[in-house]
């Protein structure tokens, strides 16, 4: 997968995506990271890139035409076509099954906005979607690109060492991860949960699935609200609330 990072700081998000699993997909050739800056398409000897925003109020507005010259420039660098995502608090909010299908392209084009943003008459023309990675406001939108060159390299098959570990994820289908021990087994902080040290594949499983789905009924409703349980998954779930409430 190719990823096109246009951006002020380009260098910025090729560090983020420098070590890790990102940079392990990199070396792996899984995936392939081109900065832009627009700064080099920008005109004058001063480059500028950004100017007052029509209809006054505080703040500047990043140019249309650095941006369409930039943009024009990576689509001549490979003849794979990229979707183009603005990243901003406007976006589509970004979860698991978005990260799949973008890491499912074979090229994007990230645009990270600085000042109060891009002149909209650049984002109808050459954006085809924008995402925001939750609702809240960053200087720039670097790091929310950041965000998704990692959520969509460890989805490039071979990036993650152990096979299956991505569907593994938790929100692979759609809850919340169960909770994980390791060494020592008796801590002053507690005990490893027996059945995780029994060997038991199935009760180990059975078990991992009822954490996944109590925790997610309990801090995030919202998760289960759109949809229906299995009568296995309900039963579980039963089962851990009386539990609880025990
Ligand atoms: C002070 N202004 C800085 C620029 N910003 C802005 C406006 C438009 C586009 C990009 C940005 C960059 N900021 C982002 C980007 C993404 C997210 C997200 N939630 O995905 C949050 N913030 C508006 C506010």
């Amino acid at each position: 997968m190719r990823i096109d990072i246009v951006s002020l700081f380009p260098e910025f998000v090729e560090q983020c995506a420098g070590f890790g699993v990102t940079g392990r997909a990199r070396e792996r050739g899984l995936l392939d990271l081109h900065g832009w800056n627009p700064r080099d398409w920008a005109e004058g000897n001063y480059r500028k890139v950004d100017d007052r925003t029509f209809g006054g109020g505080p703040g500047m507005v990043m140019l249309v035409e650095p941006l369409r010259r930039c943009l024009a420039a990576l689509r001549q660098a490979d003849p794979l076509p990229p979707r183009v995502v603005y990243l901003s608090p406007q976006g589509r909010p970004l979860d698991q099954a978005r990260v799949r299908e973008l890491a499912a392209l074979p090229r994007l084009a990230l645009l990270c906005g600085r000042y109060e943003g891009v002149d909209e008459r650049l984002v109808q023309a050459e954006v085809d979607e924008e995402i925001s990675i939750g609702d809240y406001v960053l200087s720039g939108g670097e790091l929310a690109a950041a965000v998704v060159v990692d959520a969509v390299a460890r989805l490039q098959e071979g990036a993650l060492n152990d096979a299956g570990s991505a569907s593994q994820d938790s929100f692979e289908d759609g809850l919340l991860d169960c909770p994980h021990y390791s060494h020592p087994v008796e801590h002053a902080y507690g005990t490893v949960p027996e059945v995780l040290r029994s060997g038991n594949h199935a009760a180990i499983a059975r078990w991992r699935r009822q954490q996944a789905l109590g925790r997610t009924w309990q801090r995030r409703p919202d998760l289960l609200a759109g949809r229906v349980l299995s009568k296995a998954d309900q039963a579980l779930l039963d089962e851990w609330r009386r539990e609880q409430g025990r």
